[in-house]
């Protein structure tokens, strides 16, 4: 077997917001083609950790790394350059456009059309606008979406929604997929697809996958390894296994089920 590569280091990374600090001297480490969970009771900093990772917040102190390059401090779409895309806790989708439409946008991030080719409307545009087309299809087959492309965004089932998120994300083509609680509003039967259709993106694109959820059943049930925040601090890391019996997380989720 292949060794594994290191994708996204994140090594003492703090954020303070006033007095508070949000996030304090994170560390994580998380290897190439990973499928991660990271949990913690609510306000722990889960979401402010996505934001710095994801260019949203510059970290107050420390670095981040994704496949060796500093990206700490980098601006959002910089980041989704080099390779990280991610969903949102309140959906953000462009809820005027189509569903189609969602996804060539993120495709167009993406193309390689000359300067030249676009302004002229050459045949090498069209092509580009065609192939990029009949690609947004085929992502909206594997997400079962297809059949609604010409929708408005906005007018979809809020599950139907979250899952066009997920694939407007994964159609910028990212290293690192970050999902924030994308079973978070969905029916037990809608999570268990979902728990399926993450594991299955992970190995069919070859990505790694971090995520945040509150449903304990979706984090144990899919992921291989999972970090614990409690007051913006790591407090434990592990299998599934390691977290549900580890003592430090069965306190800071004292009175909940872990
Ligand atoms: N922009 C901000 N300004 C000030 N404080 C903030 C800001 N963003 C987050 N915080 C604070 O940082 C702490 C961590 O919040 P964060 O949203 O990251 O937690 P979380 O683990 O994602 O919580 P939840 O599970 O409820 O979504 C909270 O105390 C929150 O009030």
């Amino acid at each position: 077997m292949a060794a594994q590569q290191l994708l996204l280091n994140v090594d003492n990374v703090s954020r303070v917001f006033g007095g508070l600090k949000a996030v304090s001297d994170v560390n994580m480490q998380i290897q190439d083609g990973e499928l991660v969970g990271l949990i913690g009771p609510n306000g722990a900093g889960k979401t402010t950790l996505f934001n710095l990772l994801t260019g949203v917040y510059e970290p107050s102190g420390g670095k981040i790394h994704l496949s060796g390059e500093s990206v700490g401090g980098l601006r959002p779409y910089q980041i989704t350059k080099r390779g990280a895309a991610r969903t949102f806790q309140n959906i953000r989708l462009f809820g005027d456009m189509t569903v189609l439409e969602n996804v060539m946008v993120a495709y167009h991030m993406h193309a390689r059309h000359s300067l030249f080719t676009s302004i002229f409307r050459l045949p090498g545009h069209f092509k580009g606008e065609a192939e990029m087309r009949e690609k947004a299809v085929e992502f909206l087959k594997i997400f079962n979406l297809d059949g609604k492309k010409d929708e408005i965004a906005k007018n979809l089932p809020y599950g139907e929604q979250r899952r066009l998120e997920i694939a407007r994300a994964l159609a910028a083509r990212p290293k690192l997929l970050l999902l924030d609680e994308p079973a978070a509003g969905m029916n037990p039967q809608e999570t268990v697809d979902l728990m399926n259709l993450i594991r299955w993106i992970r190995d069919e694109f070859k990505i790694t996958i971090l995520l945040i959820e509150h449903d304990m059943g979706l984090v144990m049930g899919v992921c291989e390894r999972i970090y614990v925040l409690d007051h913006g601090q790591i407090i434990a890391s592990g299998t599934p296994e390691e977290i549900r019996t580890n003592p430090h997380v069965i306190e800071a989720y004292l009175g909940q089920e872990v």
